[in-house]
């Protein structure tokens, strides 16, 4: 067998440079004459481990090319000779040791290759053990003569990778032993990380937003990133670490994405560490500051105290980038905003050349997130302090394989649910049989539920349940012209019962309001069975895919059947987490219910089975988010109003992550205002708070515009085709437009007589009133549903008139600047509606135009019930036809005979608001 002979050797002959530099440039090392290709991984892999090459080849002559077994030879036949290689002393012993020990285990580990669940993850962090696996920082600030020593302990023990249980190869296990900086990667940088991704991760390429920011780390540019949900954001950080082999700090903002991401990377033979409250071994932090782990994760309350010793670490083994994950939790102005985000100027501060004398450049910062509309960009970085010239990365929101869809529904109580799950019920259990061990469960879990909030909210339970049932009791499909009615007693009902119903125990105590930063119950995001390799063309889309690119071809897809998949049903409480999971159980569907306030077991057996398809459905709060990256969910339900926009979109785009087509559903109770769930809120981020909520319900709202495009354009982003052909609107088109001239007239004219009367048209509510005359003013200023009053008493057109479809219509001319609101509160929907300039004009003119309009959600709804006019001015005409009075006069007794089921007990009580009120402002006036 010959001697190899290499002719040229790249200046970091060590193994990843060696090993990359084969994969790169073919041509710049000869094979030897008679060796394998596996005698060239394992000579590469030694040299990269230090051995001397002279060595090197007598052992894998000896031996053969068994990295394990040429370890072994070299550390024996070192033994014998009683020398060490004489270079790089200390550190080769270190990592021979901690070789011998990988060489034994490793074998010992191959064939018990399974994942690690979080209980086993986290005792083997707490258990002190030898490495498996060569971490290299002592080697590489030997060759790279870069501080040596920070790892005096040989035995490097690291979470993820020093389980026999977590799959590491030995040529995986290998991390990058030389440390570069930037500029010394060269022009083939993109050659390199190819080669980088397909060891390592097994993709063939970048994608382009991923060449970008990375293109934008090579040059010290600060950059930020903003791509869809799924779209592989982490890898621009990811790469870093490897191409450099410095370290890469990730601030991230759960505990739960932190582990996850860990225990993927350990998969993929990268080592990394987690620091925060939820890291139970103590002594992970010290290595991680003395440059153990390519990949540090951090909280951002956790960061904040570890400048020093980071400082410390770019001295030594370097810091490549600080990545901020999930960056909108930076601003005040997102949907889930951290405080302690904010104070990550200090990164800025702290790792520029002017406190660092040793950097040649500032260390770049890398912002990510999937949703940040412009202004929380701006704020994003602002809040940074990110420099000027910082690169601003953004990739298309539009998810083009999901099918957004928005649905009324009362979301309240069995009879909804009945009639919104019919379909899922019907798909999962036709023809199958299936025992459902929660069934069980989530009975007694009921039960500790109900016991609890009976002692802790009982009252308002109560009342809520025999509001809900009530209206559930009318008409659970149609809304009955009363339903305004009914609303306004409902109103007045939960007015009455303010203090308690909105308080911030009660909605705590129900609703998971955040992401909690140390749960350690969703950690396991993608930890259980996912596959290392997944590409849009080879996980069976690849024609789905295609299809979905051709804008003629999308619209015949949503005829085909989605598949089973899974579904998350996203509901506000806790408590309907149960009642629904209990609700499809009983129905023979698997389901489970998530929230943060289950049993801990109970929660990780329900991830668990979740991503090993042993459950169809979860229902569950926010508290099963973030970090979820299960290819094969098919349907997100939101069932209930989401906060905001964003926080919807975050969620929704959970579904479908393998390009397959997959179903976005909300089901809001268009009737009705979604509410604001208190919590500790500034005033400023108050209104902001109203302001996303609004537009979540114009969004919900809105008939007549393809939801992907208002989504997509929500987040700052011009939607490049006309639609997206595969949403509702898209697919069953909007309503007929309706000429809305007469009541657009009389709803100004009230409005502006009003305010005429009192001559108070300039008179501003911004002035410096006293608070509690401002008050006193307030509640005598006419709001919208006594302007609504007046105008059935007025005109016997709109006598029947809902009060819903009126509250459509003045959102529709407060959008359109007609009308604003009168008064400085929050609120979701215009309330006290005072005219604008515009108003005046447009009303001066008579509106000579007709004033068509697509009616919004709640004005169809309103007008489900067998009224055939397009519009309340044509349906007054219909009065004075004696055929049609008799024939509506009918219809209404039926309506009102079917609703008699029930006495409604608080409709006397209503007919005595609306006396007292009418009386109130009788006197007024
Ligand atoms: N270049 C690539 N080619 C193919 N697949 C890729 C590529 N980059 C990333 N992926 C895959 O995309 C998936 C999503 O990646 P990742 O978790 O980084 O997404 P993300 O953008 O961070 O999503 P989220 O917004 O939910 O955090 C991963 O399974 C990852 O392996
Ligand atoms: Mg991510």
């Amino acid at each position: 067998m010959g001697i190899p002979s290499i002719l040229y050797l790249p200046n970091f002959g060590i193994v990843e440079g060696f090993l990359h530099y084969c994969c790169f440039e073919d041509n710049s090392i000869c094979t030897m004459e008679g060796y394998t290709v596996a005698s060239d991984h394992a000579i590469a892999e030694l040299v990269g481990m230090g051995f001397e090459f002279s060595d090197i080849t007598e052992a894998v002559k000896a031996v053969g090319p068994s990295l394990d077994d040429a370890v072994e030879f070299i550390l024996n036949s070192s033994r014998r000779t009683n020398s060490v290689a004489s270079s790089s002393s200390a550190c080769l012993n270190v990592s021979n040791k901690a070789l011998g020990k990988r060489a034994t285990s490793s074998t010992e580990s191959f064939g018990k290759m399974r994942q690690q669940s979080i209980t086993e993850h986290l005792m083997s962090a707490s258990r002190p053990k030898r490495s498996k696996a060569t971490i290299e920082p002592q080697a590489s600030a030997s060759k790279t003569n870069i501080l040596p020593g920070h790892v005096e302990e040989p035995e490097v023990s690291h979470p993820s990778i020093m389980d026999p249980s977590v799959n590491i190869s030995p040529e995986t296990s290998i991390l990058p032993s030389y440390c570069k900086d930037q500029e010394e990667i060269g022009p083939y940088w993109e050659q390199k990380v190819n080669n980088l991704l397909c060891k390592h991760f097994g993709f063939s390429s970048l994608k382009n937003f991923q060449k970008e920011a990375l293109g934008a780390w090579l040059s010290h540019q600060d950059c930020l990133v903003l791509a869809a949900t799924g779209s592989g954001k982490s890898l621009c950080f990811q790469i870093p670490a490897l191409l450099t082999g410095k370290v890469v700090v990730v601030v991230s903002p759960l505990i739960s994405l932190m582990h996850d991401q860990c225990l993927k990377l350990a998969k993929h033979g990268i080592s990394a560490c987690f620091l925060g409250s939820g890291q139970i071994d103590k002594s992970v932090e010290q290595k991680a500051m003395s440059g153990v782990y390519n990949i540090i994760y951090v909280c951002p309350e956790t960061i904040l105290r570890l400048i020093k010793p980071l400082q410390g670490l770019a001295e030594s083994r370097g810091i490549a980038l600080f990545a901020i994950d999930e960056v909108h939790c930076v601003s005040k102005w997102g949907h889930d905003f951290r405080p302690d985000y904010r104070r990550l100027c200090v990164l800025r501060e702290n790792f520029g050349r002017d406190n660092l004398k040793f950097l040649k450049f500032d260390i770049p910062l890398m912002a990510l997130t999937a949703t940040a509309t412009v202004r929380v960009r701006e704020d994003i970085l602002k809040s940074l302090c990110m420099l000027k010239g910082t690169k601003i990365v953004i990739t298309s929101f539009f998810r083009p394989n999901l099918c957004f869809s928005v649905k009324h529904s009362r979301t309240s109580s069995l009879s909804s649910y009945d009639k919104d799950f019919r379909e899922l019920i019907e798909m999962y259990t036709t023809g199958k049989k299936s025992a459902n061990k929660y069934n069980l469960t989530l009975q007694d879990l009921e039960h500790s539920t109900e016991n609890s909030s009976s002692t802790s909210n009982g009252s308002m339970t109560e009342v809520d349940g025999t509001c809900k049932n009530e209206v559930n009791d009318i008409n659970d499909d149609v809304l009955s012209e009363n339903d305004d009615e009914v609303g306004l007693q409902f109103e007045n009902s939960l007015n009455s019962l303010n203090e308690k119903k909105l308080s911030v125990q009660y909605l705590e105590d129900e609703c998971d309001l955040f992401h909690e930063a140390d749960d350690l119950d969703v950690s396991c995001g993608e930890f259980y069975g996912q596959p290392p390799v997944r590409h849009f063309d080879n996980c069976g889309s690849a024609e789905t895919h295609n299809l979905l690119n051709k804008p003629k071809e999308r619209s015949t897809l949503k005829q085909g059947h989605l598949g089973e998949g899974t579904t998350i049903i996203y509901v506000p409480t806790r408590k309907e987490t149960l009642s629904i999971a209990k609700f499809l159980s009983s129905s023979g569907v698997k389901a489970a219910a998530y929230n943060a306030k289950l049993p801990k077991s109970y929660l990780k057996q329900v991830h668990k089975d979740f991503h090993e398809d042993a459950l169809q459905v979860v229902v569950a709060t926010i508290a099963f988010g973030m970090g979820i990256d299960k290819l094969n969910v098919r349907r997100i339900i939101h069932y209930g109003w989401p906060q905001s926009l964003e926080a919807y979109y975050q969620e929704a785009g959970r579904a479908g992550r393998d390009g397959k087509l997959a179903d976005c559903v909300l089901y809001a109770n268009m009737s009705r205002m979604p509410t604001l769930l208190p919590s500790q809120r500034s005033e400023e981020q108050t209104k902001q708070s109203y302001k996303m909520l609004s537009d979540c319900f114009r969004y919900g709202m809105r008939t007549s515009s393809c939801r992907a495009k208002m989504l997509v354009e929500y987040f700052g982003e011009e939607f490049a085709q006309e639609n997206c052909l595969l949403c509702d609107v898209c697919v069953n088109g909007p309503p007929e437009m309706q000429n809305l001239k007469a009541e657009v007239t009389i709803l100004l004219q009230i409005i502006a007589a009003h305010y005429g009367q009192r001559g108070s048209m300039d008179v501003s509510y911004d002035d410096d009133v006293i608070p509690a005359f401002k008050h006193r003013r307030f509640t005598e200023m006419p709001n919208l549903r006594t302007f609504v009053s007046r105008i059935r008493e007025q005109d016997h057109t709109f006598a029947a008139s809902d009060f819903i479809w009126w509250r459509g219509l003045a959102r529709m001319l407060e959008d359109r600047g007609f009308i604003r609101e009168g008064d400085e509160m929050n609120r979701v929907q215009i309330k006290f509606p005072e005219p604008t300039d515009s108003g005046l004009q447009l009303l001066k003119s008579e509106l000579e135009q007709p004033f068509y309009v697509y009616p919004e959600a709640d004005m169809l709804l309103s007008m489900r019930s067998s009224k055939s006019y397009s519009s309340f001015a044509e349906w007054g005409k219909g009065w004075a036809d004696p055929e049609i009075r008799r024939q509506r006069l009918e219809g209404k007794q039926t309506r009102r005979n079917r609703k008699k089921r029930k006495p409604r007990i608080r409709q006397s009580n209503l007919t005595t608001v609306r006396r007292r009120l009418a009386a109130k402002l009788s006197k007024k006036s």
